[in-house]
């Protein structure tokens, strides 16, 4: 068993006068791949925000590989081997694909010494070579997660922060990104903390789900362990 590469301890974090998580504790093997599951608003994308540090924790601490990165802003996060791909994937829509994979580099710092685009993620989504010179905003919604995902991948991230991948996103191009992001993350020894509803999905590709309700994390285990109809009530209404 890895050592865990991210430790969440007693983290609090939340908006203007209203608290949205409550001391969240959670461990994280390197390699794992653990789905964040839960209904609608009980801050799963809050959880995500908070660890890459677009979102402040109001209490707690949030360690990569045992380096406290708390009270570091999200650039030094992402160079420290966060990357993230945000909720409605926010790539850019006037760059080219090359251009929004280049955005990636130089979020973690390393344009900055002369490193251009890994030919890894042209492997991963071959589509992306294809479509390099096309506008962000002309690709369709699977190729733009694609993109989203090739851009945080781009600085060799340790963890890849996911929030939900699948989110309108057709059937045959979930198993395409499903089987990159495997791919990925056996080949870079990724470790993924993933938010999705998608329950099947979730089966199939992560080793392990924590369900969250009302800020608090509430059930964790293996999905080897457990069936996705044992925790379909922490995610259906
Ligand atoms: N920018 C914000 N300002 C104020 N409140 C917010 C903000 N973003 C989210 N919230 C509130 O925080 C709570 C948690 O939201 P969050 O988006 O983290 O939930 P979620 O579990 O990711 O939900 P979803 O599945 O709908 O994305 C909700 O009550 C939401 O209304």
């Amino acid at each position: 068993m890895s050592a865990d590469l991210l430790e969440l301890r007693g983290l609090s974090s939340g908006y203007e006068g209203s608290r949205v998580l409550w001391d969240i504790d959670l461990a994280v093997a390197g390699q794992d791949i653990l789905a964040l599951i839960g209904r609608n608003g009980v801050g799963k994308t809050t959880l995500l925000k908070t660890i890459v540090g677009v979102q402040a924790a109001s209490g707690g601490q949030i360690l990569l590989g045992g380096q406290d990165m708390t009270a570091l802003p999200s650039h030094r996060r992402a160079r420290a081997g966060i990357g993230y791909v945000p909720q409605g994937r926010h790539i850019f829509p006037h760059l080219s694909v090359a251009e929004n994979l280049d955005a990636g580099l130089s979020a973690c710092g390393t344009r900055t010494r002369g490193r251009r685009v890994p030919d890894y993620i042209f492997d991963l989504f071959p589509k992306l070579h294809e479509v390099r010179d096309r506008k962000g905003g002309f690709l369709s919604g699977g190729e733009q997660q694609q993109l989203a995902i090739g851009r945080a991948l781009a600085g060799a991230p340790r963890l890849l922060l996911l929030d939900e991948p699948t989110e309108g996103i057709q059937p045959n191009v979930v198993d395409q990104i499903e089987q990159a992001l495997r791919h990925a993350a056996r080949e870079l020894s990724l470790t993924i903390v993933v938010v999705e509803q998608y329950l099947e999905f979730v089966w199939r590709f992560a080793n392990r789900f924590a369900a969250m309700r009302d800020g608090r994390i509430v059930k964790e285990g293996k999905t080897s362990e457990s069936k996705a109809s044992d925790v379909a009530a922490f995610v259906s209404i």
